[in-house]
């Protein structure tokens, strides 16, 4: 059936997205149709496509709902080759702005916003760079696969992380090294992962810490997106492994840069255990419609 889509493209560091209003959960969009619209000659262009839809409206909300009544929204994440994610670290900040500016919710300073997703409901609030959202837990999963890329000569070992969507980080030698990579190709990892994964590749800054601030420059390679200019999961991922690697005494506070720009990953205590924040701009580009059908 021909109908037409209302939406309205957004960007967090360059990682971009199509999103789109369906508060009765009536829109159900295929993969073929998911991946036309992301696709950047012929469709409107995207990383990933992002429908907003009451949790009350969707089988995956209630989970959302009985672990916060106040989750009235969930962020439905599809990447651009029309698979679904967990979660996307870049989007759910432009997400709640969209929420924002269409009247559909209201940050108050000093307030948060919680948003369904499947990885859990996720709280949001502005930030003096745009939006932060708090992630949550996140645990070493994935163990040590070797990574294959085109350009490495040799395999390198990764370290997987998940943050509720799934990574591995690998620590390359130095700048060259990540300018030359070919992302143009998946990674290939071994063991394979069961679900896919998002890979990392990160180098430190020199020096590493600057004002008990750590620093690492990053490029991805997203599951069902390809090369991305930022991911924001993956930043999240890439400071933990860093952190990780760097042993005691390593900072709680990162600077992460992507070819997109610039994202802050903080490390905190809560009473269940260790929660991580990302921040960073969240902008709103365009609105448009599509015909579909
Ligand atoms: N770009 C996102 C992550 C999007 C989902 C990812 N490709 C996956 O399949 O897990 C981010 O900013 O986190």
């Amino acid at each position: 059936m021909a109908f037409e889509l209302t939406f309205t493209k957004g960007q967090g560091t360059g990682n971009d997205f199509v999103l789109f209003s369906d508060p009765d959960g009536a829109i159900e969009l295929t993969p073929e149709q998911i991946s036309g619209i992301c696709d950047r000659h012929f469709g409107v262009g995207g990383d990933g496509i992002i429908r907003a839809v009451r949790s009350t409206n969707l089988a995956a909300g209630a989970a959302a709902l009985a672990e916060d009544s106040e989750a009235e929204w969930f962020m439905d994440y599809w990447n651009s080759d029309g698979t679904v994610s967990e979660m996307c670290g870049n989007g759910i900040r432009v997400f709640a702005r969209y929420l924002v500016e269409q009247g559909l919710a209201e940050i108050a300073p000093g307030s948060t916003l919680p948003i369904g997703t499947r990885a859990g409901v996720r709280d949001v609030q502005r930030s003096t760079s745009g939006f932060q959202v708090d992630l949550g837990r996140w645990r070493l999963d994935g163990g040590e696969p070797l990574v294959r890329a085109r350009d490495l000569a040799v395999p390198r070992p990764g370290l997987g992380i998940n943050v509720g969507n799934p990574h591995v980080v690998v620590a390359l030698a130095d700048e060259r090294e990540l300018d030359e990579l070919d992302l143009g190709v998946a990674p290939i990892l071994d063991p394979p992962a069961a679900d896919g994964a998002n890979v990392e590749f990160v180098v430190p800054a020199d020096p590493l810490v600057h004002d008990g601030v750590g620093r690492i420059r990053m490029r991805v390679h997203e599951r069902g997106s390809g090369e991305t200019l930022s991911c924001g999961t993956g930043a999240v991922a890439a400071a933990l492994a860093v952190r990780h690697w760097a042993g005691a005494g390593a900072p709680n506070d990162w600077r992460v840069e992507v070819p997109g720009g610039v994202v802050g990953v903080r490390m905190f205590p809560t009473e269940e255990g260790e929660h991580v924040a990302l921040s960073g701009p969240a902008e709103l580009v365009f609105d448009g419609v599509l015909a579909l059908g």
